[in-house]
């Protein structure tokens, strides 16, 4: 029997539970997954929300005789997202912060590291982060296009350690149980390959995007990197209960390795560096003997034109001692090393952070 161990997740709450009738939020089924977050959250567990239900709770204030074109359906979506927001809200005393995303915001480097310094700042700030696409900016070019796989890039860029997509079915089926009844529950998957993706239909409800398929896909993302994933039936008060007790009530995909050492291994062997930062004898303590981050006061010299966000060498007395992934750019580091992080508005006129390589970044080699 597996068991539920878990410290920082990323729960994907699918349109059909936030707006089970096609239109308007209802607390109907997030009451009892509102428990789950507050409890969770007060036994110390970080939670980011990937929320969907913008379109589905707008669509009654945008009246159509039609199919909804792409501009009803952004309009739609900027009305029931404020609405989706304050429907979360009223199930907290803790702030709900509102992030909208797009798959070109994923794809920038700099606003990748913007996201993820904001997502941890969030939760060290004790806020709830919820996730959703930024539907009214995004044409179909620029979407991510389903929120599972928004749930996997959000559980990415937040070094979550586990994905829970909540749906209106108990999870992975042999085949889609609406269409036939003779499938069957899968508890667990240890290998996604196309025997896997085989067993999903398309999209399931008429106010959801993806189905099981995408499902399939966010949990494939995430466990290549180390992030385990669990379907579980949102609508079920149980599964929420279950999962407090450290059961696992739908289908779980097991990761391939640990978060940490699917990191490790990415960081150390997939990840090409773009430059060196050369640091002294202070800094290569901190790093080695504390695994503290890389501030700016302990780099001697920079080498090479790497970008913020890009992977860079770290060396001590010529010797590569760790990899990590730059928060400043080449430029913005020459006139910043040395310098205690204090100063490092001063002299950019901007900050992201205080430290130049988070040790969330940094692998020693
Ligand atoms: N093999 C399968 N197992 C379970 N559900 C499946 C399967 N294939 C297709 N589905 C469909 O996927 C649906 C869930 O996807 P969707 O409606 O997009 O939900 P959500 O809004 O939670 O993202 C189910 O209700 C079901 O009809
Ligand atoms: N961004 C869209 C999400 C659409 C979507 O993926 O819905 P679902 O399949 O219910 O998770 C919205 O908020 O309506």
């Amino acid at each position: 029997m597996n068991r539920l161990n878990w410290q920082r997740a990323v729960i994907k709450v699918g349109s059909a539970l936030i707006a089970p009738n096609g239109d308007e939020c209802s607390a109907r089924f997030l009451l009892a997954l509102a428990r789950f977050i507050t409890i969770s959250r007060e036994s110390g567990k970080e939670i980011i929300l990937v929320s969907s239900g913008s379109v589905a709770a707008g669509r009654s204030k945008v009246k159509i005789r039609h199919n909804a074109s792409i501009a009803e359906k952004q309009a739609m979506a900027a009305i029931g997202q404020t609405q989706m927001m304050a429907n979360w809200q009223r199930f907290f005393d803790f702030p709900c912060a509102q992030v909208l995303l797009t798959a070109d915001d994923l794809r920038d480097r700099t606003r990748y590291v913007n996201i993820k310094n904001t997502l941890r700042e969030l939760l060290n700030h004790n806020a709830l982060p919820i996730v959703n696409e930024n539907d009214t900016v995004a044409v179909n070019e620029l979407k991510v296009g389903d929120n599972d796989n928004l749930g996997a890039y959000t559980a990415l860029v937040a070094q979550a350690d586990t994905l829970i997509i909540c749906s209106d079915i108990d999870g992975l089926y042999t085949a889609d149980p609406r269409k036939d009844p003779d499938a069957t529950l899968i508890s667990e998957v240890h290998n996604i390959d196309e025997s896997i993706y085989k067993l999903a239909g398309g999209a399931g409800t008429s106010v959801g995007t993806g189905g099981m398929r995408t499902k399939i896909e966010a949990a494939d993302k995430c466990t290549s990197s180390g992030i385990q994933t669990i379907i579980v039936n949102g609508r079920k008060g149980a599964s929420f209960d279950a999962m407090l007790n450290g059961s696992i009530p739908g289908t779980l995909f097991h990761a391939s390795n640990s978060p940490k050492k699917a990191r490790r291994l990415w960081l150390t062997h997939t990840l090409k560096t773009c430059g060196r930062i050369h640091v002294d004898e202070g800094a290569k303590a901190a790093l080695v003997d504390r695994g503290a981050s890389l501030l700016p006061s302990g780099i001697t010299s920079i080498e090479g034109n790497f970008n913020q966000g890009e992977a860079v060498e770290i060396c001590f007395e010529k010797q590569v001692i760790a990899k990590g992934l730059a928060l400043y750019n080449a430029r913005d580091l020459m006139l910043i090393k040395g310098k205690n992080s204090q100063h490092i508005a001063d002299v950019l006129g901007y900050e992201t952070t205080d430290v130049v390589v988070h040790r969330d970044d940094l692998v020693l080699l």
